[in-house]
């Protein structure tokens, strides 16, 4: 099985994640106000100011929040009628990889993720020796997962999502607790992935590896370009 391997251009028309008029009120806020995006890129980030709606926004992907107007379909599935099959086709990595680590060891925690794919041991085993060796995590296999480094940790939160194959990945501000080394690498794996990528970042120059930015400033995309263009406009609205 390939996890990292770079492929180029778009997904076809069913391969893609669209938002018509997606409205998302949570208590008293309105906290995504008529999204509306047509994403058939493979490689998307999502930049905005604190508190703009882009975790909302990431949340919307894989059903964990849901449009309180409008509709939100990924590769086909509307996240509203079809949540099983969304579930199943979006992976979603969050800041903290301690949140996500669940086993003792690297290898037990990759496994873990495949507990209810009705494979056998043997299938889990390669599976698993496959995937931490494309992250360069095989020498750690039998390690306990608590004393990886930083990166390492979310290196091996994106391999226990990766392992079962998601046709979508979404990480939520996967650099924000890593150093610039780290942040780099897992950037760069991120991007290299086959799976259509979104990642909201506060990290311009991960964002700078996209293919198409999207710029979310109260609750609205304000600027969806390619990153040159789409991270300039930020800058001048952050200025
Ligand atoms: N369950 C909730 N109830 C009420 N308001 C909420 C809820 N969840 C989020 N919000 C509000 O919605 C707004 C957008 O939140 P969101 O987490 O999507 O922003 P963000 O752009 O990801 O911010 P950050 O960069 O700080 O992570 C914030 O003002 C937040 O306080």
């Amino acid at each position: 099985m390939r996890l990292f391997t770079r492929r180029t251009g778009q997904h076809p028309v069913d391969e893609r994640i669209v938002l018509d008029d997606v409205h998302v009120r949570l208590g008293e806020r309105d906290v995504l106000r008529g999204v509306t995006l047509d994403l058939p890129e493979r490689r998307i980030a999502v930049v905005g100011a604190n508190g703009s709606g882009k975790s909302t926004l990431a949340r919307l992907l894989n059903g964990l929040v849901l449009p309180t107007g409008g509709s939100v379909r990924v590769h086909g599935h509307d996240t509203a009628d079809d949540g099983a099959a969304v579930r199943r086709a979006v992976g979603f990595v969050f800041t903290d990889p301690d949140a996500q680590i669940i086993m003792p060891t690297v290898a037990e925690d990759v496994a873990y993720s495949l507990r209810r794919h009705g494979l056998s041991r043997a299938e889990v085993d390669d599976r698993v020796a496959a995937a931490l060796d494309q992250v360069g995590l095989a020498e750690h296999r039998d390690h306990p997962a608590h004393l990886l480094s930083g990166g390492q940790k979310q290196l091996l939160a994106l391999t226990s999502v990766l392992v079962t194959g998601p046709a979508v990945l979404v990480a939520d501000e996967p650099t924000t607790l890593l150093d610039l080394r780290n942040t780099r690498d897992v950037g760069r794996r991120l991007w290299d992935l086959d799976q259509q990528v979104v990642v909201v970042t506060h990290d311009l120059d991960v964002a700078a590896g996209a293919q198409r930015v999207l710029v979310v400033d109260e609750g609205r995309v304000v600027a969806d370009d390619a990153p040159g263009p789409a991270l300039a406009a930020y800058r001048r609205r952050m200025a």
